[in-house]
């Protein structure tokens, strides 16, 4: 797919780089960005066969409109310049650089993209970035990061080793995670590009899951990494829209075609005034409607 500034991505599920039988399927669940993993997931042994598996799946499988995202080696191993080489030669939308803790270290990945582009003859600035934060530094420095390049297209807590950094681990509240969120969140709006939630490993804690989803949600997270494709339709049902919800985002665009027409510039819907804010939540309530099938491309209600 291209990226735009319009891709859903509540859901962005980590595909092994090793495993042949899930990178060939990982295109059937849905998610709305798929992310392959050469880092943790995969151990030092098997680093360079991954890398030649997820490049083969990316120049061989078909993956519809996922948003296809990989999540390279860190800047400290002596992978990560191959990783990319690969990578952006097979066409990746995004590179994920893991534990970022500064611009700095997106810059430097920044430097190595632009060679391999103009290596391969891609065009400068086809390549996206993302960053995981995954310690206390990373989380301070959030908001440099998230600005570090035009090519950012979101940044992404990583609580599993951003809470060993911090000398605890995970609680089933997420006490320990809040000042994270918040920083994330806040760099990532500010510098107008997505923000997501981490992992969530215990895959049979239904409940758990649901919980830690609509707290993100409320927060105002675009989606969460996941680690298996059951986690996906749940994450859909947390972000899709109310009936209620649609029926008043419609009611609002209306409002806004109708004050269009009329050449009014001030909008009002029984009585309340709509400003900008309001039309842009209702806009992307229609959206989220849409990819989870509540209302046709017209915006019509089904079912
Ligand atoms: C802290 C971190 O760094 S997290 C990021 C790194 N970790 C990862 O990438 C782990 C990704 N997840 C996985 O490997 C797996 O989901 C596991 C090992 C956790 C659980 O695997 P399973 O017990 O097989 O899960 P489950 O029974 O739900 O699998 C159902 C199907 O989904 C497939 N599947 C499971 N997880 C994934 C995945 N992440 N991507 C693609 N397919 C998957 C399975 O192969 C299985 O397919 P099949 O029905 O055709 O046999
Ligand atoms: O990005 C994630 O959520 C997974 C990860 O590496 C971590 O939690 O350390
Ligand atoms: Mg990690």
């Amino acid at each position: 797919m291209t990226t735009t500034e319009e891709h859903l991505r509540r859901t962005m599920m980590f595909v092994p780089g090793n495993n042949p039988a899930m990178l060939k399927d990982a295109g059937v669940y849905g998610a709305d960005s798929i992310m392959f993993d050469l880092e943790d997931a995969v151990s030092l042994a098997e680093k360079d066969a991954a890398r030649i598996l997820v490049y083969e799946a990316l120049t061989t499988q078909n993956y519809g409109e996922a948003e296809l995202v990989v999540r390279i080696n860190g800047l400290d191993t002596p992978f990560w310049e191959n990783d990319v080489m690969a990578m952006v030669k097979a066409g990746i939308d995004v590179i994920r650089l893991p534990k970022t803790e500064s611009a700095a270290m997106l810059q430097q990945l920044e430097a190595k993209i632009i060679e391999v582009e103009q290596q391969f003859e891609i065009p400068v600035g086809t390549t996206h970035m993302m960053a995981a934060i995954e310690s206390a530094k990373g989380v301070l420095n959030a908001a440099e990061i998230a600005a570090a390049s035009e090519r950012m297209i979101g940044i992404a807590l990583s609580a599993e080793d951003y809470t060993t950094d911090l000398k605890t681990h995970r609680y089933p509240d997420g006490a320990e995670l809040e000042f994270a969120r918040n920083m994330i969140l806040n760099a990532a709006r500010a510098a107008g590009i997505a923000a997501f939630d981490t992992v969530f490993t215990n895959i049979d804690d239904v409940a758990g899951f649901k919980r830690e989803t609509e707290y993100i949600h409320q927060l105002g997270f675009d989606g969460k990494s996941l680690v298996n494709p059951r986690q996906i339709p749940m994450v859909n049902a947390v972000y899709a829209p109310t009936a209620k919800e649609i029926i008043n985002a419609k009611n609002v665009l209306a409002a806004i075609e109708d004050a269009r027409i009329k050449g009014s510039g001030v909008i009002s819907m029984n009585g309340q005034m709509v400003d900008r804010p309001v039309a842009l939540r209702a806009q992307r309530v229609m959206k989220l409607a849409k990819a989870s099938g509540l209302v046709d491309e017209d915006g019509v209600i089904l079912g």
